[in-house]
């Protein structure tokens, strides 16, 4: 782990994170959570449509390529845009866990600059669980599982429960997404156990 910041540190009664048995099997892709997601949705004309797979234990990869539409620099990925690759990557091990999670910190390492049409190959984990507080690691490689290394950051999710999100979010889209038949993306959009 990259991070220096205490509240990225685990406490010494921390658990290793355990695999939910219905989390989907290592090379799985998970698929958008939510149509209208920046980082993952389908429907979202300018998000980064990043695309998980689950791993073993609690691990996921992920693919982004960078689009003209996410420079900051000309010809050079927003480095706001990789931190949203890394947030999507990291957030998408809570399916693992069947917990409902959300980001309480981030903290990004930029390594290396990331070119317009690159591929950032993203791997992430869990190290680690305490209470509601989930403990998680990612990095993003240039072109290749095995490339140079980009981005990095350290993240700590906590556990809310679904009334987070309804009592928080603007109603029409909360509306939607409760009453979207299929019941399995109802439960994703919020990352509940279905
Ligand atoms: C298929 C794919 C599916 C899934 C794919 C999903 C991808 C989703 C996209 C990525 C995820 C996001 O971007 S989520 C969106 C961005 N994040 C947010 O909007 C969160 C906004 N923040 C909040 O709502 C709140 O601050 C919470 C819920 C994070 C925490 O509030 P709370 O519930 O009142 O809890 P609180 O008591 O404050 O904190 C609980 C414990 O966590 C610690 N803690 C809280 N925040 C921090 C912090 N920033 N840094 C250090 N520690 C912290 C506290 O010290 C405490 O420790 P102790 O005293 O217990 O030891």
């Amino acid at each position: 782990m990259s991070g220096t910041s205490p509240g990225l540190t685990p406490p010494a009664d921390a658990k290793q994170p355990a695999r939910h048995a219905d989390a989907p099997a290592p090379g799985e892709l998970l698929g958008a959570h939510y149509d209208q997601c920046f980082g993952c949705g389908g429907d979202q004309p300018h998000g980064l449509h990043l695309a998980a797979r689950a791993g073993e234990g609690v691990s996921i990869t992920a693919e982004f390529t960078v689009r003209p539409e996410h420079q900051g620099a000309p010809g050079l990925a927003h480095g706001g845009v990789l931190a949203t690759a890394l947030d999507e990557t990291l957030g998408s091990l809570n399916w693992l866990l069947r917990t409902i999670a959300v980001t309480g910190r981030l903290e990004t390492d930029f390594v290396r600059p990331v070119p317009v049409g690159t591929t950032l190959h993203l791997a992430a984990e869990v190290t680690a669980v305490a209470g509601r507080k989930i403990y998680s690691t990612a990095t993003g490689r240039i072109g290749a599982p095995d490339g140079p290394v980009a981005v990095r950051a350290d993240a700590l999710f906590i556990e809310v429960k679904v009334d987070h999100f309804i009592d928080h979010g603007r109603e029409e889209e909360i509306r939607a997404a409760m009453e979207d038949p299929d019941q399995i993306r109802r439960a994703r959009a919020f990352e509940v156990n279905p």
